[in-house]
């Protein structure tokens, strides 16, 4: 397996604090790696990195055989490759553009509709990825009208519409209600047991909200690696009171369904 992701003693450093601390980390082909760790952590940044749209300071970020900053890699080539949801993209789009349209910009590049005629291929593609995100009722809705969880659903489905190698999710499950959440999960699990998918990272908060199908985690406390690896293996009671620095218990029921508490105060 080749890798999509790889980064060496990786920091980000800026008004000389560390945000991402000398991170070394791969995401071989048909992993799907979920993120945790506590608010400012830096997975956010470490994102940006893989996303190609934040280089390094120190170490090397090489993504899908392009490495940053060398002569020859052109992030401008490399960044279609890439499928990247989350809120930061959320505030570029047009809110008066439908969802269908928001979808269909992404197959070339823009975030905006302008007036060009697009491949009925294209649309085609598009209205398969919404109806997959159960978003068919939606398509003409104006983008800036959606609830929170339809926004996010049609974030995944922009996505995924450059067939990237490798998708990018910053906290899909944000804001949802306990039925959104639980839809999104579900959906986000046959994703990530389609072995035709790409590769995924996802950024959450809560161990509730990672999908069967998941493979591997990354947690980081204050930039640095708390513990990376397959998630059977690394996503211990242990590890995630480290990486939240306070003890926790954490459970995995028949359902391959995470859950996590805290012990109580004595
Ligand atoms: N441009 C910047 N300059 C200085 N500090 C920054 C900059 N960008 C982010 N930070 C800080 O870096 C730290 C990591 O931020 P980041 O957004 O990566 O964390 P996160 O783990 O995604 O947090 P959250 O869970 O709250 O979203 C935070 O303390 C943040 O305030």
């Amino acid at each position: 397996m080749s890798d999509v992701l790889e980064l060496v003693d990786v920091s980000v450093v800026r008004e000389g604090r560390a945000l991402v601390d000398q991170v070394s980390w791969s995401v071989k082909e048909g992993e799907r790696w979920v993120i945790l760790g506590p608010n400012g952590a830096g997975k956010t940044t470490l994102l940006n990195v893989a996303s190609s749209y934040l280089f390094p300071t120190k170490g090397t970020a090489t993504i899908l055989g392009e490495t940053l900053g060398r002569p020859g890699t052109d992030v401008f080539e490399l960044r279609p490759r890439i499928g990247m949801a989350g809120i930061a993209m959320a505030d570029k789009l047009p809110k008066r553009q439908t969802v269908l349209e928001t979808v269909l910009t992404a197959a070339y590049g823009m975030t905006a509709t302008w007036q060009e005629e697009y491949e009925e291929v294209d649309e085609q593609r598009a209205r398969a990825f919404l109806d997959r995100l159960g978003m068919n009722d939606l398509l003409d809705r104006k983008f800036g009208t959606l609830s929170e969880g339809e926004r996010k659903r049609t974030l995944i489905a922009r996505a995924l519409m450059t067939d990237p190698e490798l998708l990018l999710l910053d906290e899909p499950a944000a804001g949802l209600d306990l039925g959104g959440r639980e839809d999104l999960v579900r959906r986000l699990g046959r994703l990530a047991s389609d072995p035709l998918a790409p590769s995924m990272a996802m950024v959450t908060h809560h161990v509730e909200e990672i999908a069967p199908g998941f493979t591997h985690v990354l947690m980081i406390r204050q930039g640095k690696v708390v513990a990376a690896g397959p998630i059977d293996l690394e996503l211990t009671s242990r590890n995630l009171s480290v990486c939240f620095g306070l003890p926790l218990v954490v459970e995995r029921n028949e359902h391959h369904r995470w859950s996590a508490h805290g012990l109580p105060l004595r």
